[in-house]
């Protein structure tokens, strides 16, 4: 290996996998991350929260901690795209202020926001097969997950195999739309509108084949 004082300038490319808990990003970040052709860096939350330190945090202070764990992610986030890495992320936009941060963090241009979706039932059923994350998390998360009612791309993991939309991803890498979600969403005219209206999705739902 050879150290180098510099490398050609590059954006990395952010892939946002957004969806409730137990909609199935991890497993299609996995599929990524052996279907992608460039090196990409899988990053999730839960990998920093695994980071701090084990000694248990006061009641009082934990919702100032847990906010500055995913303000840091986030920035993590930005800072690796920022220095040319491909990233998958995978989030859960739970709360306003996360999408807001982000818009405010990452190049919008270099955005792939990827709706994962999947039908309450079988997120139950997911969840409940699981074991290890509290019952009913999901569906608490489901109003506000996808209430800015807009993406690049989505999918429907109950109708369609992790590696198939991992393939459908990458395949629409090439032909990213102009502007992305992300541009737009960054206006927030754009956002009260959207967030007022149907909360309507684009483009539709992909057809089911697969599983
Ligand atoms: N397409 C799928 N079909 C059936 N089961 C799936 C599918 N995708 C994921 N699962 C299963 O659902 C569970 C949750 O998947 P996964 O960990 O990928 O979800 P997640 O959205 O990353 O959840 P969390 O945010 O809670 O970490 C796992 O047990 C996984 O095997």
């Amino acid at each position: 290996m050879r150290h180098l004082s510099t490398v050609p300038p590059r954006r990395g490319t952010v892939i946002f996998l957004n969806g409730t808990s137990s909609s199935g990003k991890s497993t299609i970040a996995a599929a990524l991350t052996r279907v992608l052709d460039e090196p990409c860096f899988h990053m999730a939350v839960d990998a920093f929260h695994a980071m701090r330190s084990p000694a248990p945090v006061p009641a009082d202070r934990l919702d100032a901690v847990l906010h500055r764990t995913w303000q840091g992610f986030h920035r993590a986030v930005a800072g690796m795209a920022a220095a040319g890495n491909d990233v998958v992320v995978d989030h859960v936009l739970s709360a306003e202020w996360r999408l807001r941060d982000c818009l405010a963090l990452f190049d919008p241009r270099d955005v792939v926001l990827v709706g994962v979706h999947c039908p309450l039932a079988e997120l139950e059923r997911r969840e409940r097969a699981r074991g290890d994350r509290p019952p009913g998390l999901a569906a608490r998360q489901l109003p506000q997950v996808h209430a800015h009612g807009l993406y690049d791309l989505e999918c429907d993991t109950a109708r369609e195999d992790a590696d198939v939309i991992a393939h459908r991803i990458k395949d629409f890498l090439p032909r990213r739309p102009s502007p992305t979600a992300f541009e737009q969403l960054a206006d927030p005219a754009v956002r009260a509108r959207l967030s007022r209206g149907s909360r309507g999705r684009t483009p539709p739902p992909p057809p089911p084949h697969g599983r």
